[in-house]
């Protein structure tokens, strides 16, 4: 079934086989599942390389899941992800083929694309990175003054910016900790401000992020990054060489910027941004860690591409994680998803999945150019767990709203945290475990009186339960392990945008805002008439510059 004569999603008997086994399993209680099924806390799980995922706790049955299932044949789930695997151009809106695991493929293996195999050209970049990454780590490379680069400042915004700065915290303990690394995206100049004031630029390497080098953010933050150290240095356009790299697909805009393309690490139109980091978008990163660790990164990541390219549909996790976002999504009306990580080095993983996911599946025109008639993508959103239990959790326990939740842990702290704060974990463990079971079994007003609490605040401490969520454990968080968990939401993102039929890899609802803004600033610094200007935009533009002093 091709996009085009694909039947209606929502008219197909798969959908409406769906809706109707919603309707009789009414409003059923988890309490009622695992009584009547002793097996499921254990049956319901799968392995896929380090991670053990559990979703017991989620309101379905083996009926529902097989039906999610046929609802992901029918629309032929594993055919558009065989098509993306082999090169086909499934970003049709921009005629691209949609490659990023080509990002991690082994030296031997041949992806084409228009007949060409990229897989040498992939290889090549990395071990461009790594030779890279070796001379700024051992000091052989310097700085125009001849001294050592210890601070590393990618510029950079959007999936030039997120997955980088995710994976370096995330990795935050594998890295050299003599090298400052920063990250500047903002186009708000406090953030290059901030990130520079403490640097010696003759030991400031600037990093510039972009595949299309033509983001107005990050070629701004460019420029000014480029007078600051010249400034610094006092030194002419002859600085530049040793203070600048660019990560682009876009040859001819890096040089007309005036970094020698010799200063340039390749990537290719079928890499999106929001899957790029394991391009050359990630050599920030991967001087942080060192080769070494990165190429172990890729490795996990590879882990569960061929789980997802090979798994049966009945063990193949990220069509099944997929498909409940779909259960909770368009049979449940639920609005947002939740991703919560029992870990402070996953304090950015959120972030970054807001725009994997949001940016992927945040769309109402299907691939055959019609508005959809069902839900796509959910609002993405969380923050490490232990702290938004004491913030936003009374709403997820409490509220009125159906928010499904990802829990991630590790069994193991990470390995130099010291012997001190290693004693921590299991406190912090125990949250992550006693959080998962309070939201699926909640409290029932019976158990609540049994406590003696007087009977009119029985209904404010009941916890009526019932909340889905999905709880992810490994080991350790290991650059392996992070390159898993990104795999993972790829083709979990993949896997809903197949089923609901759009264009996960093209971000056309970003543009309007972006002409715009190009449109609105002369009337800011200037006073420029903007020719249909809405009457509220003009009006605060005027106060804007009154506030400015601007006549
Ligand atoms: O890497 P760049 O070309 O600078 O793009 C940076 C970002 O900007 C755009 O607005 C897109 O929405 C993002 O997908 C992209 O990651």
């Amino acid at each position: 079934m091709n996009a085009e004569s694909r039947t209606r999603l929502n008219q197909t008997p798969e959908w409406t086989a769906l809706a109707e086994h919603r309707d009789q399993l009414g409003d059923v209680e988890l309490r009622e599942l695992f009584a009547a099924d002793p097996g499921r806390g254990t049956g319901y799980t799968l392995e896929v390389g380090d991670l053990h995922v559990d979703y017991s706790k989620h309101l379905v049955t083996d009926e529902t899941l097989r039906l999610l299932r046929e609802l992901a044949a029918a629309t032929d789930v594993f055919g558009l992800r065989d098509a993306m695997l082999r090169g086909e151009k499934i970003n049709t809106t921009e005629d691209r083929a949609v490659l990023h695991t080509a990002l991690r493929a082994p030296r031997d293996a041949v992806i084409e694309v228009d007949g060409e195999n990229v897989v040498p050209a992939v290889h090549a970049v990395l071990d461009r990175m790594a030779g890279f990454a070796e001379r700024i780590r051992s000091g052989e490379w310097t700085g125009h003054t001849g001294r050592r680069i210890k601070n590393i400042v990618n510029v950079g915004i959007g999936g030039s910016d997120l997955g980088p700065a995710m994976a370096y915290e995330v990795l935050r303990s594998y890295t050299d900790r003599d090298l400052v690394v920063r990250f500047v995206s903002n186009v708000d100049g406090a953030d290059l401000h901030e990130a520079v004031r403490d640097l010696d630029a003759a030991e400031t390497l600037f990093v510039i992020a972009s595949k299309t080098f033509t983001t107005i953010e990050t070629i701004t933050n460019a420029t000014s990054a480029r007078d600051w150290l010249l400034t610094e240095l006092k030194a002419g356009p002859e600085a530049v060489a040793k203070h600048f790299v660019a990560l682009s697909t876009n040859a001819g805009k890096v040089s007309d910027f005036g970094i020698d393309t010799a200063n340039m690490f390749e990537f290719w139109d079928w890499v999106g941004g929001r899957y790029s980091y394991d391009s050359a978008i990630g050599l920030s990163l991967m001087i942080a860690i060192g080769p070494d660790r990165f190429r172990e990164m890729l490795d996990g990541f590879r882990i569960v591409d061929e789980h997802f390219r090979t798994a049966p549909a009945e063990s193949n996790v990220p069509l099944l994680l997929g498909l409940l976002g779909i259960w909770y999504g368009n049979f449940h009306d639920a609005q947002s998803h939740a991703v919560l990580p029992y870990s402070h080095y996953l304090s950015k993983f959120t972030a970054y999945l807001q725009q994997l996911d949001m940016e992927s599946n945040g769309k109402y025109v299907g691939r055959d150019g019609q508005e959809v008639e069902w839900q796509t993508g959910p609002v993405v959103w969380g923050t490490p767990g232990t702290n938004g239990q004491h913030a936003y959790y009374q709403l997820i326990h409490q509220g009125t709203k159906l928010i499904p939740a990802d829990f991630i842990g590790f069994a193991e702290p990470v390995a130099d945290l010291g012997e001190r704060f290693r004693a921590q974990h299991d406190l912090l463990m125990a949250n992550f475990f006693a959080q998962t079971q309070a939201l699926a079994f909640g409290k029932t007003p019976d158990e609540v009186r049994a406590e003696g609490v007087a009977e009119d605040l029985v209904p404010h401490k009941t916890f009526k339960g019932n909340h889905p969520t999905t709880t992810i454990l490994a080991k350790e968080l290991t650059p392996s392990v992070l390159g898993q968990l990104i795999a993972l939401y790829e083709h979990k993102v993949f896997v809903q945008g197949a089923v609901w039929n759009i264009d996960s890899f093209d971000q056309w609802g970003v543009e309007l805002g972006k002409v715009l803004a190009k449109r609105v600033e002369p009337a800011l610094t200037e006073g420029a008439e903007v020719p249909g200007l809405d009457a509220s935009t003009q009006a605060l533009v005027a106060k804007y510059r009154e506030l400015r002093g601007r006549k």
